[in-house]
């Protein structure tokens, strides 16, 4: 993107990784101009290595030339170092206790699963699937009858950490027979809402093209 106003920002980061896709999104969200670099992880750039050298990974944020990892730091660093900006995390102190714990949920149960769930065929299957779906009905307790998870406050840091991989949902009930319409359709429809904002829509990928992708992975690892 090229920067109306420089503030400095730039992005590294692969489009397809879900934890990129955060941080594209929370820029979007708060109106954040930031130029963009796509990485090819396969032939890491020396920038990403050189600002990344503990883990190799995106995303990385770049602030001033100062470097920021983690997607989920990434996000919370964002309200702090651009307070005018629309806050991400709720004020209160216990909720953003509570949305940092969801956040957390998220990365070690959702991605954690999925991540699972992508290299096995059969019966391990089972207790996977099992796992999931209960995985997605505790986080269709915590959502509630709120339009959002941040409540009050509207779309916010949790529903970032979220959303990504509800572009999983599809491949979910397509790999695995774990129908998310019917094990959490709240979490479901809260997924389409997602979707209906602009900054998802443009920074995440189709649950097509995410299927796509899964299936020629299961094909190359000889899992399909
Ligand atoms: N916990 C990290 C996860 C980052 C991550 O797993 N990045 C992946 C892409 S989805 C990556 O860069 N993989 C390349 C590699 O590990 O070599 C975050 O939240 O930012």
């Amino acid at each position: 993107m090229a920067a109306e106003k420089n503030v400095g920002l730039v992005l590294l980061n692969s489009s397809l990784s879900p934890f990129g896709q955060r941080c594209s999104i929370a820029l979007a969200e708060k109106g954040l101009p930031h130029e963009y670099v796509e990485e090819d992880l396969a032939a890491k750039s020396d920038l990403l290595l050189r600002s990344n050298p503990i883990y190799k990974q995106v995303p990385v944020l770049l602030h001033d030339g100062r470097t920021i990892i983690e997607s989920l730091i990434i996000l919370q660093y964002l309200d702090e170092a651009f307070p005018d900006t629309r806050p991400l995390l709720p004020t209160d102190p216990y909720e953003r206790a509570q949305a940092r714990f969801w956040a957390d949920y998220v990365d070690k149960k959702v991605y954690g699963c999925g991540s699972r769930l992508y290299m096995i065929k059969g019966e391990p299957q089972v207790p996977a699937n099992i796992e999931m779906a209960g995985i997605l009905k505790t986080l269709e307790g915590e959502l509630g009858e709120k339009e959002f998870f941040g409540g009050e406050h509207g779309f916010g840091f949790l529903d970032i950490a979220l959303v990504p991989f509800s572009t999983w949902f599809e491949s979910f009930d397509k790999f695995w027979g774990v129908g998310v319409a019917e094990v959490a359709p709240k979490l479901a429809a809260w997924a389409a809402r997602c979707m209906e904002r602009e900054s998802v829509s443009k920074n995440v990928f189709s649950p097509e093209k995410v299927s796509d992708f899964i299936g020629e992975m299961r094909k190359d690892l000889g899992i399909e």
